[in-house]
């Protein structure tokens, strides 16, 4: 039997960063159509821009929308055209409100056709969280953005690389805010739901290790006792439930024993406790995947990097992770066999 490759949205993204180029160097990768058949929603001239920037030598086809993406025929990509941008609004690390706004209506629009079904799933570049916000539209960044999108109370920011995924309890707060923040609930949440779709897409029982929040657990008190009236109370709930859920570990250590195989996934409290030393071990390729959605998205790991935008010197290794993941999630979802 032969199946059709996933059709996976590639959204734009920052139309004055990097997002243009990463998606024409993403498109024209063999590893990319091997496993997907990739549409872009995006503005035709930001793409045009890019593709001649970076020469990767795959063309674009315009097309009205997702029906017309899928049963397109030859090498062409097809792009949805959201926007018309003026020039203006393109200007490399000079985003506008046009640009704000684009940027959000290409993540609106692909999230619509994953719920319908159209799209098997969604790949995101990056966007200006502050340019969107200036635009009118009042969120932290996709991931909350898309839970409300989905009608998603529970969501988890996931950050996965071959050696080390990383799960955040707290996404994008003021640090001064994260002890707040926890609560029981919202630990055996992100643990629960880092154990169905890890458990779901990545391995089949995922030993999860849960990190302290402070210096050495807390020691005994003297640093904190988030770890004794939060933590720990978490992951007892989590381990009665069935999860294999480990901690509070000291964060100072865990990593080492995580990136050894000792877990499949670690939850940590806030963003730069996992993300650290994530990028540190894989700047270049991990992913963003939301995990707790109805639909699929993956994203890149790394920002609009407006110091690169424009030279073609940008790495689009993160783009096609994010895309090929987006298409195995999508096998694995639709079929039930990994690839
Ligand atoms: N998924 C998303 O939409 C994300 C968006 N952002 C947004 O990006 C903007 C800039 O954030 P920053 O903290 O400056 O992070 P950044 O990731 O844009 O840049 C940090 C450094 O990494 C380099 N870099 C980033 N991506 C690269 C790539 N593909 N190839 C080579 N080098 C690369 C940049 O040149 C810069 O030196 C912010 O507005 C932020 O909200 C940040 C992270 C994720
Ligand atoms: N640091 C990760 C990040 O900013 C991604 O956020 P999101 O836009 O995927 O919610």
């Amino acid at each position: 039997m032969t199946m059709e490759k996933p059709l996976i949205a590639l959204t734009m993204g920052d139309p004055t960063g990097i997002g243009p180029e990463i998606i024409a160097q993403t498109v024209a990768e063999p590893a990319v159509a091997a496993v997907c058949r990739p549409v872009v929603f995006g503005d035709n001239g930001a793409i045009a821009r890019a593709n001649s920037l970076v020469g990767a030598g795959r063309e674009f086809a315009t097309v009205s929308s997702v029906n017309e993406a899928a049963s397109l025929t030859g090498p062409a990509v097809p792009l949805i055209p959201l926007t018309t941008l003026a020039d203006v609004d393109m200007a490399y690390g000079q985003p506008t409100a046009a640009s704000g706004d684009a940027m959000y209506r290409y993540i609106v629009e692909a999230a619509r056709h994953c719920l319908t079904g159209e799209v098997d799933g969604m790949a995101t570049a990056p966007i200006n969280k502050e340019a969107m916000n200036r635009a009118g539209h009042s969120y932290p960044g996709h991931t909350e953005l898309l839970a409300e999108l989905t009608g998603s109370d529970e969501y988890v920011m996931m950050l996965a690389g071959e050696r080390l995924r990383v799960a955040l309890v707290t996404i994008h707060v003021s640090l001064r805010d994260v002890p707040s923040l926890l609560s029981i609930e919202k630990v055996v949440q992100t643990i629960r739901i880092v154990n169905r779709d890890v458990g779901r897409y990545f391995c089949c029982r995922p030993r999860i290790a849960v990190l302290a929040l402070n210096p050495h657990c807390g020691e005994g008190g003297m640093f904190g006792d988030e770890e004794e009236k939060i933590i720990a109370p978490a992951v007892k709930l989590a381990r009665l439930a069935g999860i294999e859920a480990t901690g509070p570990l000291s964060a100072d250590t865990l990593f080492h024993f995580a990136v050894q195989g000792e877990y499949d996934a670690v939850v940590c409290m806030y963003h730069d406790q996992g993300l650290i030393p994530l990028k540190l071990l894989h700047f270049d390729d991990a992913v963003n995947v939301t995990l707790g959605l109805p639909i699929i998205r993956t994203s890149v790991d790394h920002g609009t990097a407006y110091d690169l935008a424009g030279t073609g010197r940008a790495s689009a290794k993160s783009m096609i992770a994010a895309v090929r993941m987006a298409a195995a999630m999508a096998v694995m979802r639709n079929t039930g066999v990994a690839v």
